[in-house]
């Protein structure tokens, strides 16, 4: 199938004052890429930028062409790639500024990278039922972990009767995260993302499904080219998963990833992440007379002390609890796996080298 990638090669927009920008930086080049190569590196392979991943080819984009690539496991969409054309499976892959892994769905516990580059993530929820203080802080702790920039974007405020009430329950997570709320039709979302949609600027949209993602996108895009979910309900088939991964181009210069769904997220390795994002409690657990203090009984426990003082909240303490158990059971399963796989490793190279010696 021949995809068309030509949306990708009018971009240069103008940056508001007159700057121009390279077509290279309209696809999100940065210094923090460019750091990374010499200048006889960058003449001999050119920087492209994965714009798609499909099962049976990746989809990347330079300055002015477009090519297809051989899947890789190791390549995700937004990464940033220095092509060869002769060898395009052994291009290099540039340090990423930032990346969502997730484990995978099911029992596997393989981890998968879901994106790279992304500047700063919407995490999306609705000013209804799919409201859920732990949710937004499980997304917020894997974009710091990610190093990624949070907002939390609210929708439906025209379908709530105290849309001001969630914005207020929604700012009292984090100052790690500003707060927008807004019905997600229409052309507000334009000029509220304003501020992190910038030219060359990569976002995506986290969240449970029908919360407005599409909708949103659409409204950066200017179009209707993400069908969304009252659409899909009409079909026939129902409702089918989306499995889209890619990039988009918006009008005013920023570059929009469309990620699935992410309802089975889960955090892996994010004990950074979920660390910064409840900066107190940390905080107060160094201070703990155990170094392997659980905060639950033990004596000495600072947490357990300020939350006696209430100077912090034993719910909060609770959802920091489990999101610190998700963390650590999904990385100890997943070191776990490596130390297997490493260990079979070992043990092959060793029946090798017995049959090797027989021969
Ligand atoms: N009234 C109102 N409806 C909205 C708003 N945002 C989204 N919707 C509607 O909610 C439904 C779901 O929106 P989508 O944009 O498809 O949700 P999604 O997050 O992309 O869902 P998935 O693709 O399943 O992950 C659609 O019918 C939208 O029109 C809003 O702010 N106000
Ligand atoms: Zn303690």
């Amino acid at each position: 199938m021949t995809r068309d990638y030509s949306q990708f090669f009018s971009l240069s927009p103008l940056d508001g004052q007159t700057k121009r920008v390279t077509a290279l930086q309209a696809l999100g080049w940065q210094p923090f890429f460019s750091q990374q190569i010499s200048a006889d590196e960058m003449a001999a392979a050119p920087p492209v930028r994965i714009v798609a991943v499909h099962r049976n080819a990746l989809h990347a984009v330079g300055d002015n062409f477009a090519t297809a690539l051989p899947p890789r496991q190791d390549v995700t969409v937004g990464d940033w790639l220095m092509l060869n054309s002769a060898r395009p499976q052994s291009s290099r892959i540039l340090a990423r500024s930032s990346l969502i892994r997730r484990r995978a769905a099911g029992t596997g516990r393989q981890e998968q990278l879901i994106a790279a580059n992304i500047d700063t993530a919407f995490i999306v929820t609705s000013c209804n039922q799919d409201f859920n203080i732990a949710r937004l802080e499980r997304y917020l702790a894997l974009a710091l972990d990610a190093r990624i920039t949070p907002v939390i974007v609210l929708t439906k405020t025209d379908l709530a009767e105290d849309p001001h009430g969630y914005a207020d329950a929604a700012r009292a997570i984090s100052d790690a995260a500003e707060v927008v709320a807004l019905d997600a039709r229409g052309r507000a979302p334009r000029t509220a993302l304003a501020p992190w949609c910038k030219p060359g600027r990569t976002v995506a949209f986290l969240g449970s499904s029908g919360v407005g993602k599409s909708t949103l996108t659409n409204a950066l895009l200017g179009s209707q080219s993400i069908e969304t979910q009252s659409i899909r309900e009409d079909d026939a088939k129902g409702r089918h998963t989306t499995t889209r991964r890619e990039l988009h181009s918006a009008p005013d210069g920023c570059l929009i990833l469309d990620t699935p769904g992410m309802r089975e997220l889960q955090l892996t390795d994010a004990a950074d992440g979920i660390n910064s994002l409840f900066a107190g409690i940390s905080e107060l657990a160094a201070g703990c007379r155990f170094n392997d203090c659980r905060h639950e009984t033990e004596p000495g426990c600072a947490v357990l002390q300020a939350v006696e003082q209430e100077v912090i909240d034993r719910a909060q303490l609770e959802r920091w609890r489990k999101l610190m158990a998700e963390d650590a059971f999904n990385s100890a399963s997943l070191a776990e796996r490596r130390s297997r796989d490493k260990a079979f490793g070992k043990m092959v190279r060793e029946v090798k080298k017995i049959k090797d010696n027989r021969r």
